[in-house]
């Protein structure tokens, strides 16, 4: 096991944002997948613009790139699950034609991501009645990712009722792990509580998905400061690549490495591109794992 199991992708967020699609919508998908290719990148995940699955595959065998996964916002207590079921079943068949390795996520009920509301004291919290049901559902959703042969892996989220670490411990104590798994990014967590080791090391075991997302630690206490929304304060650059802000990644990469983790580790970092130029952005994080990768104690 080690450096070999792990395949390092860079999620198309710098590019175009599923979040607010108005900002860089110049960028094509040929740009963005050729964009990849330039910054050494094995892969990417999906886009909300992405085409069809046969259109996508084809841009994709041209330059030997993969899909890691897939966002789905998932609303199974505003909805239902037999509701949810339908969209989430549609979701999988997508990326199983592209043969992707993840489902990614995110329960989106009360969420205030997308919000004019403050990140960092709005978020919403779940009943127990609603805790329970989710928990259910979301194991529901696992077993289907699984007949499509996708892991479920849930997304913790800033302004969602599973941010925080205690609300994914409450989450993985409540979920089956043969079905659920656990997405493990490093900037919502960072953001949320600060610890960004501590998750990780607790649920290990259930980690499947990885975003690499670094804080730029200026903006973020200004960002908290002025009281932002999760669009303002990425718009105002709270997060960058790795190697552009004040996360460590040598403790996780370290961690994930002797933990024998093998999947896809995703460079994210939602910037306006046209202050963050994201072929520039892109090229920062490669250069950055790279350093990281031949670091004596990481062989
Ligand atoms: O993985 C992610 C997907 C985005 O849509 C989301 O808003 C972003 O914060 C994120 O981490
Ligand atoms: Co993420």
């Amino acid at each position: 096991m080690g450096q070999q199991e792990i395949l390092w992708g860079i999620a198309p967020i710098g590019w175009r944002n599923d979040d607010m699609p108005e900002i860089g919508a110049e960028n094509t998908l040929s740009h963005l997948l050729s964009d990849i290719v330039v910054a050494g990148f094995q892969g990417t995940e999906v886009g909300g613009f992405f085409p069809e699955a046969s259109i996508l595959k084809k841009e994709l065998q041209l330059r030997n790139l993969r899909i890691a996964g897939q966002w789905f916002s998932s609303f199974i207590l505003r909805d239902g699950l037999e509701e949810t079921e339908k969209a989430f079943r549609q979701h999988c068949a997508y990326l199983q034609q592209v043969e992707a390795t993840v489902a990614v996520v995110s329960e989106q009920t009360y969420s205030i991501q997308g919000l004019d509301q403050n990140i960092f004291t709005e978020k919403p919290n779940f009943s127990d009645l609603e805790w329970k049901n989710l928990c259910q559902g979301l194991n529901r959703l696992g077993m289907i990712a699984k007949d499509y042969n996708l892991m479920l892996v849930y997304h913790h989220h800033l302004g969602t009722g599973i941010q925080t670490s205690e609300e994914v411990d409450r989450l993985m104590v409540n979920t089956d792990p043969s079905f659920v798994h656990l997405l493990y990014d490093t900037g919502h967590i960072y953001v949320s509580d600060g610890d960004y080791m501590g998750l990780l090391e607790k649920h290990i075991d259930r980690v499947r998905h990885v975003h690499f997302k670094d804080v730029r630690e200026v903006v973020l206490q200004e960002c908290k400061k002025i009281g932002r929304s999760f669009l303002a304060s990425f718009l105002s650059g709270m997060f960058t690549v790795p190697g552009d802000g004040c996360i460590d990644f040598a403790k996780p990469y370290k961690f994930l490495l002797e933990s024998d983790y093998k999947g896809w580790i995703v460079i994210e970092a939602e910037q306006d591109p046209s202050v963050a130029h994201p072929l520039e952005y892109a090229l920062i994080a490669r250069k950055y794992i790279d350093r990281l990768c031949r670091q004596e104690d990481i062989q």
